[in-house]
């Protein structure tokens, strides 16, 4: 008997609600082991990102050596990629190590509205990443600028979602969270067709990391063997629960972190 092993390759938010804080969290959450490898450091809180120091891709690939050849990596999960060499090694690993499936959140503006990643790193992204992916996790901003459309309506989802696949990735999840209305729609596209992914929209500010928690989760799912289509709709619920009880997390002075062992701690208590 093993655990199941996640690894995120990501960034680091110091304040634990985005990037691979909230990665470690979503998987210990949802019951896989969670290893992490660091691709940039950010000095970034609830209210912006200050700063940005990106990994050597040396270095990036050492810790990606260190890790695939001991651990058993069931799942593979990206987020902040810092440069085109960070992608590039990361592709590179992921096809050496035999890494059984990817999933990719091509992140690139944080909540506060602030870029995290050149335009030349999503090009690499776009070209060395999507075509190995099981799973791609855009929201719409995301997916315009991978497609090189000016933008994604809610009625163009499916067909950006297919779009996407035409990249080579195995099943594109496209994210609705910046619409509005009474429902947060997520479209996924996989070999089976359009499956919408609904759920009530959660009426806070504290949304930072919400991206991040969900393609961590469907990533811990899939590497405990659940279905693609089951892991991405137990995520979303999971993420709903995580959103509803961010206000009474109440982190920091912005856009605070959702609550990710929601299902864990005792609301009064504050611990299980
Ligand atoms: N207020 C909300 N209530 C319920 N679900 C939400 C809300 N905001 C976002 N979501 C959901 O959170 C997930 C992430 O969506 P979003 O489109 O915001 O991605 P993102 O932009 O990568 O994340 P972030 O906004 O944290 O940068 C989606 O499943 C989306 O439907
Ligand atoms: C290091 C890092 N990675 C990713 C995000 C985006 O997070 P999200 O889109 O989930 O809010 C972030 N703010 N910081």
């Amino acid at each position: 008997m093993s655990a199941p092993v996640a690894l995120s390759v990501a960034g680091s938010d110091p304040s634990g609600g985005a990037g691979m804080q909230a990665d470690l969290k979503a998987f210990s959450a949802m019951g896989a082991y969670a290893a992490a490898v660091v691709t940039a450091l950010t000095a970034q809180n609830t209210l912006g990102v200050q700063g940005i120091f990106p990994v050597p891709a040396e270095f990036v690939q050492q810790q990606l050596d260190s890790v695939l050849s001991d651990l058993d990596v069931a799942v593979l999960k990206t987020g902040m990629l810092g440069s085109p060499e960070v992608v590039e090694v990361v592709a590179e690993a992921v096809a050496r190590h035999d890494v059984p499936v990817l999933v990719v959140d091509p992140v690139m503006v944080a909540t506060s509205g602030d870029r995290l990643v050149s335009e030349e790193t999503v090009d690499a992204v776009r070209e060395l990443l999507l075509p190995h992916a099981t799973l791609v996790t855009p929201n719409l901003p995301e997916a315009a600028t991978l497609l090189g459309w000016t933008e994604v309506t809610e009625a163009r989802m499916p067909e950006a979602a297919e779009a996407l696949r035409r990249s080579g990735a195995g099943a594109v999840l496209v994210k609705g969270g910046h619409l509005v209305g009474d429902t947060s729609t997520d479209v996924l596209v996989d070999d089976d067709g359009a499956l919408a992914v609904a759920a009530q929209r959660v009426d806070t500010a504290n949304t930072h990391g919400t991206g991040c928690t969900l393609a961590s989760a469907v990533a811990a799912l899939l590497a405990q063997g659940v279905p693609l289509r089951d892991a991405v709709q137990e995520a979303k619920a999971y993420l709903t629960r995580a959103i509803a009880a961010a206000d009474g997390l109440g982190v920091g002075h912005g856009h605070g972190p959702v609550h990710h062992f929601v299902d864990w701690w005792e609301p009064s208590r504050g611990r299980r």
